[in-house]
């Protein structure tokens, strides 16, 4: 793909990682898009809105089917600290999982196939609420996403730890299984001096989150995969105060459904030791549950081959990631796949520093072109 076309979508990505916005809050992203829609021939576009999604049919010359193409659209709750002169603008937010490249890469493909329409239909999803939580789920159930539902459904997400001009997938679970956790503790505060008429939450919360760490170790078998991760904890609020509560954040992987039941009935029983050990009270909320990404095996063997024969770019067949994406909810009803592309940045998605390398845009948005031109060919 030639620099000059290239050039807006990198300018849009620079663009849309300035306003990155909680799911569900995503109104300046939604009306950035809705904008640029604007801007193409109105009688090759149809759009609808979903709450702070859109979807935007391409209609075909002459259709049999109807292709998806998915991006998610919000951004984590996170101080940026890149080297950009394009830092977000909003206060403790921050594209950190490449949702904005997503965004640029999906208008790209969009406005190829505006200006070169294909014979199947075509569907854009933009959806809300992916890190949290969760506007997949919803949005498939959508009376608007019924009326265009595609036959067939792509996305991508970029990934750090490969180089440019990188394609990896696999066949079959590409995701994990996740569920948020939420953990609320409740004792009794006091001052610091007179624990013995308190019911210290520090104590109990800093036990629970050890406990918690044995069950992938002693109660998951060793060949299974699954992680339970504390992310956040909030407790106390004063070095001389006993802390009355607490509060745990964190979130469970796996990569089968009877793996994340298992864990969630260990964490509920540890829990009831806390509380007897402790003598406080616990609630647990399991916050946004998201189904594993798994992708069709003939279409993504299709694909993989399609690649390595027909494109310069490098295929990788990776392993299953533990990551978790909502994208696997439109793969319950839609046949389709997802891969990793290859953004090379030292930092991992959700750094506050990640910074991915533009090149992956127009390695994207010409994989996707072809590949899906090359579907509409074939019968
Ligand atoms: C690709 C990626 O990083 N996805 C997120 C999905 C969030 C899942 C959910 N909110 C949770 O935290 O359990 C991830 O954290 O893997």
């Amino acid at each position: 793909m030639a620099a000059t076309t290239v050039e807006p979508y990198i300018q849009i990505r620079r663009q849309l990682h300035q306003i990155p916005e909680p799911g569900f809050a995503e109104f300046k992203t939604q009306q950035f898009i809705l904008s640029y829609l604007s801007r193409l021939p109105s009688r090759r576009l149809q759009i609808q809105t979903w709450r702070t999604g859109i979807l935007a049919k391409i209609p075909g010359q002459n259709p049999r089917r109807c292709i998806g193409y998915r991006t998610d659209m919000d951004g984590l709750p996170i101080t940026e600290q890149s080297t950009y002169n394009f830092r977000s603008r909003h206060d403790g937010y921050m594209h950190a999982c490449g949702h904005d490249m997503h965004m640029a890469i999906a208008l790209g493909i969009l406005t190829h196939f505006v200006n070169h329409p294909i014979d199947d239909d075509l569907v854009f999803i933009f959806q809300p609420a992916e890190e949290g939580p969760g506007g997949a789920l919803p949005m498939l159930q959508s009376e608007e996403f019924r009326a265009w539902k595609p036959d067939l459904i792509f996305a991508l997400h970029i990934a750090p730890e490969y180089p440019v001009g990188t394609i990896a997938t696999r066949p079959g679970i590409l995701f994990a299984n996740t569920s948020e956790l939420f953990i609320d503790l409740t004792g009794t505060a006091g001052h610091a001096a007179l624990p013995h008429r308190a019911n210290d939450m520090v104590i109990a919360a800093s036990q629970l989150a050890i406990q918690l760490q044995s069950i992938v170790s002693r109660n998951i078998d060793p060949l299974d995969s699954v992680v339970l991760t504390i992310g956040k904890m909030e407790i106390g609020t004063k070095q001389n105060v006993i802390a009355g509560t607490g509060r745990l954040e964190g979130t469970i992987r796996t990569l089968s459904a009877e793996s994340m039941q298992k864990v969630k009935s260990r964490i509920e029983a540890i829990v009831r030791g806390i509380e007897l050990g402790f003598e406080c009270r616990a609630s647990i909320d399991w916050g946004a549950n998201y189904c594993q990404v798994k992708n069709d095996e003939k279409l993504t063997r299709q694909f993989m081959e399609w690649i390595n024969t027909r494109t310069e770019y490098r295929l990788v067949e990776c392993r299953e990631a533990m990551t978790g994406e909502d994208f696997g909810y439109f793969l319950t009803e839609i046949p389709g796949f997802m891969f990793w592309l290859g953004a090379d940045t030292p930092f991992g998605l959700h750094h506050p520093q990640i910074e991915p390398d533009e090149g992956a845009i127009p390695v994207a948005i010409d994989t996707m072109t072809r590949y899906i031109r090359s579907l509409s060919m074939t019968t």
